[in-house]
């Protein structure tokens, strides 16, 4: 039988509160077009079937480089439950020996520290978000007002009030009652695709349980909703706390698991965010596009 010469590529599926992504070891830049490898990769039936792709790279300024890529194979700036596993893969394929990883993205270098259980097995990762970003301009939002905290915002004829926050990739937080109910597949576009936008939207729907809990659902820009978003949940702790309904210790409950977030406003002003993260499988790609 004629071996195919279709190019198989190595992949881990790694999960963070069920925010799960393909894990690539792009070390040696040889993988031509990621973006299109995203999308090929994110799909179900056809492909591995994930929120994204994440590419490990050489950094000169840092241990690696992370490249992240949506499901529709646009490129995020900054994906907290990514790099969390992206510390851990390039742990587990001892391409480090490190606990502590510095990893360059496109919104700055982050500090990763990973927790390992008595039989040496990574299960968790806490980060450092750095510090969140309220000028409108930076998130970005084409508005004059230079923060939305708690802002009328009109969207398909309905008014919500929303707070603006970036973690290095753009994030808006609702606070409304009956989370479970919302239709996000109907309204997530809305936010995500909304003309004031330039760079789209992570919109965040959230209930406050109590001053140290609180819930959300995301929908995400390039992946619509997951089941969970690391700097969505990051951005949600600093509106709650900036809208006076948390404390700066947050649990977040997400529909894929919980996620720790602190704000230390008073002394760094950097969020910090823990969660578990997983190996699910490694497995070997064939390429339609050889
Ligand atoms: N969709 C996001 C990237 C992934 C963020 C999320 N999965 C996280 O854990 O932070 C964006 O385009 O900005």
């Amino acid at each position: 039988m004629t071996e195919t010469s279709r190019r198989s590529i190595p992949f881990t599926k790694m999960e963070g509160a069920g925010n799960d992504y393909v894990y690539i070891n792009d070390l040696d830049g040889t993988i031509p077009n990621l973006s299109e490898l995203a999308i090929e990769m994110s799909r179900p039936h056809f492909g591995v079937g994930s929120d994204g792709l994440i590419a490990l790279q050489p950094s000169s300024e840092a241990d690696f480089k992370m490249r992240m890529f949506n499901a529709d194979g646009s490129e995020g700036r900054m994906c907290g439950n990514g790099i969390r596993c992206l510390a851990a893969f390039a742990y587990e394929n001892s391409l480090t020996d490190k606990t502590n990883l510095t990893i360059e993205t496109l919104s700055g270098v982050k500090t990763v520290q990973l927790m390992m259980n008595s039989t040496d097995n990574i299960i968790a990762a806490r980060v450092d978000m750095g510090k969140p970003i309220l000028n409108t301009q930076l998130i970005p939002i084409n508005t004059s007002a230079t923060q939305w905290l708690n802002q009328d915002f009109v969207v398909n004829d309905e008014t919500y009030q929303v707070t603006a926050v970036s973690m290095g990739n753009p994030h808006l937080v609702i606070y409304q009652e009956g989370i479970d109910e919302l239709d996000l597949p109907e309204v997530g576009p809305f936010f995500e695709n909304h003309p004031l936008f330039p760079e789209k939207m992570n919109t965040e729907f959230v209930e406050v349980i109590s001053p140290n809990e609180v819930r959300m659902r995301v929908w995400e820009r390039g992946s619509g909703e997951t089941l969970a978003c690391g700097t969505g949940a990051c951005a949600v702790a600093v509106a709650s706390v900036l809208n006076g309904l948390t404390a700066t210790k947050v649990v977040v409950h997400l529909k894929g698991g919980q996620l720790n977030i602190e704000w230390d406003r008073e002394n760094t002003g950097n969020v910090f965010m823990e969660g578990a993260v997983r190996t699910i499988f490694t497995g070997e790609y064939f390429s339609q596009n050889s």
